[in-house]
């Protein structure tokens, strides 16, 4: 039907060309593959695209729920903007894929967060549904044969990248052993080097991880037990309370006023838990 293959009204018009570029690709090819697999988006029209009282901050979300047949939970697409009392602005855009507990392939994420013209803060991984220790078959199959790393060890050559360590021990420990977590200077390069970088590099391999994770995690079968499906139930929301605990709660009611910020993180809850 065609609200399987809308296009999201997610435009990205705060972020750079590339920047843009890129999250509207991913989207698309997100929507392409999966599309007949989605259901359209249900969230309010105020939380699918929201600001401050000022106006100075802007959010847009897009939820779309899988059906139940399908491995996908949930995919989510937004972006925010918030413009800094320094003149600077704040943008932050991600791409997030949960898969349901009828498989235990990884999920997907990237989050791409730009503080200034020339400096921005790159997340791009599957973090793993399973535990690597007990689990190594899983390791093998989804980082070892997928050659991931060699894309973090690409990005790892370019002078401007550095790593980047999140200020939460948790979300450290919820990323994999190939998990891209870079920051990106590039101000001797001038303002276009930044774009640079993104145009040539994070473009690709972002195009890159998340084809496999649509190749090898959403698209493909996997025999999960009832022991094991409630377990990663569980494992499921832990992780998804504690992203929303950690990523928005302590940014939104600031960001957006609280009123504004429970509307919002009160929809999240009830697409992201089924409520
Ligand atoms: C599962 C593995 C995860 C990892 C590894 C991870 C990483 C990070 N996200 C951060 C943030 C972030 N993300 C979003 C998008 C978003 N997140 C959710 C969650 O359900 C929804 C529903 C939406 C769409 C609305 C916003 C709005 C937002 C911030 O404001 C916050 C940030 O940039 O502050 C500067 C950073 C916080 C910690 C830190 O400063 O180091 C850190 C980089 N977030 C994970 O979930």
């Amino acid at each position: 039907s065609a609200s399987s293959t809308s296009s999201s009204p997610l435009d990205f018009p705060y972020v750079s060309p590339p920047h843009r570029n890129l999250m509207v690709d991913l989207i698309s090819t997100v929507e392409t593959r999966l599309g007949s697999q989605l259901l359209p988006c249900t969230l309010p029209p105020d939380v699918q695209s929201f600001q401050n009282q000022s106006g100075n901050t802007h959010g847009c979300l897009h939820i779309r729920s899988g059906h139940k047949s399908s491995p996908i939970d949930f995919i989510f697409g937004s972006w925010l903007h918030s413009e800094l009392p320094t003149g600077e602005a704040l943008n932050i855009t991600s791409l997030s894929a949960y898969l349901s507990p009828s498989t235990d392939a990884p999920n997907f994420l990237m989050e791409v967060i730009q503080s200034s013209p020339t400096l921005l803060i790159l997340i791009l991984d599957l973090p793993p549904r399973k535990d690597l220790v007990l689990h190594p078959e899983y390791l093998q199959t989804f980082y070892e044969d997928t050659k991931l790393d060699t894309r973090r060890q690409l990005l790892d050559k370019i002078p401007e990248v550095k790593p980047y360590y999140s200020s939460s021990l948790y979300l450290r420990s919820v990323v994999s052993p190939t998990a891209i977590t870079v920051r990106i200077e590039a101000d001797a390069g001038g303002p276009g080097r930044l774009e640079e970088i993104i145009k040539y590099h994070l473009d690709p391999i972002a195009k890159v991880v998340l084809g496999t994770w649509l190749d090898q995690c959403a698209c493909v079968k996997r025999e999960v037990g009832e022991t094991q499906r409630a377990h990663l139930q569980n494992r499921d929301k832990l992780i998804k309370s504690k992203s929303i605990e950690i990523d928005l709660e302590p940014n939104f009611p600031r960001l957006f006023g609280r009123q504004t910020a429970d509307r919002v993180l009160g929809s999240i809850q009830q697409v992201f838990f089924k409520m």
